[in-house]
């Protein structure tokens, strides 16, 4: 059987490289082209690629992606940075390419994946819901993008259930103590040397608490779910979002 040929663009990020070695290692996946920010997107075509990995900036996503729907090219997308206005453009190319599949993940790990799973499920059972993302000091973004899918999600939760406004009494606060509001979900980003990508979902009721945890220790976390990406999102014609969507979660 003829192998997947993958292309990676951001190959000598953090993720980047560790999504080369993954795909080198895979018995049904070719490594066809492994591409930084100086490196012409030409080889993606010259080099047959049938789906290419993006991990790269939030300013270079959108370039990328236009060049590999114009070539029909499959993506797997782990780069963060989505609005409703870029997922918008996308869907829009998209459409004049209707064969090709992109997949964005907020997080390509299954314990993050299983604990936006869980916080949704558990939302609607708690009168306050707020989202604790801790990164290694490098990131780019604030909030992370798994927060802000995370938050969107309880958010979602709630308004389905008829859940009211969590309460918050606070009538004076310093400039972002109560965290970033997304969707009424307070989220709270910590940058802190040592720490890889981490985050806590605090839900509290009437004399209880509940609280889900996820850390990704080292990227190796993220690599199953990238290789499970180039693996279906050929035969995902469209966008999806989420990873949740390629995984049978019942
Ligand atoms: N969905 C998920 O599970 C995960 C998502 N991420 C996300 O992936 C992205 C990358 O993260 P990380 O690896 O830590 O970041 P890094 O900064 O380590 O890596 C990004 C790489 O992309 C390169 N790059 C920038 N522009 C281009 C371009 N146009 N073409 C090709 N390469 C380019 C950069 O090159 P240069 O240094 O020269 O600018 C750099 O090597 C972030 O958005 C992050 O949030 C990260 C981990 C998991
Ligand atoms: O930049 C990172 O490191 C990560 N980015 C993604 C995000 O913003 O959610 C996924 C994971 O948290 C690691």
């Amino acid at each position: 059987m003829s192998k997947l040929r993958v292309a990676v663009l951001g190959a000598k990020g953090r993720i980047g490289s560790e999504a080369v070695r993954a795909v080198e290692a895979a018995d049904d996946l070719e490594l066809v082209a492994a591409l930084g920010r100086v490196d012409s997107l030409d080889a993606l075509t010259g080099s047959g690629a049938q789906v290419a990995v993006e991990l790269t900036t939030p300013d270079s996503v959108m370039d990328n992606l236009d060049f590999c729907v114009r070539h029909g090219i499959h993506a797997v997308v782990g780069t963060t940075g989505w609005t409703d206005e870029r997922l918008a453009r996308l869907k829009g190319w998209l459409d004049l390419s209707p064969e090709t599949g992109v997949l964005i993940a907020p997080n390509f790990s299954i314990g993050a994946v299983l604990t936006m799973r869980f916080a949704q499920l558990a939302a609607p059972y708690f009168e306050s819901v707020e989202v604790v993302e801790l990164h290694h000091p490098n990131k780019v973004d604030a909030p992370s993008g798994t927060a802000t899918r995370t938050a969107q999600l309880i958010a979602a939760a709630r308004a389905e259930a008829g859940c009211a406004p969590q309460p918050d009494a606070t009538t004076t606060a310093l400039d972002g103590a109560r965290g970033a509001n997304v969707d009424g979900v307070p989220v709270h980003a910590v940058r802190l040397r040592g720490l890889l990508a981490h985050q806590e979902v605090l839900l509290g009721g009437e004399g209880e608490t509940l609280t889900v945890r996820h850390d990704s220790l080292h990227h190796s976390s993220f690599m199953p779910g990238i290789l499970l990406g180039c693996r279906r999102v050929v035969s995902a014609p469209g966008l999806t979002f989420g990873l949740e969507h390629f995984l049978d979660l019942g």
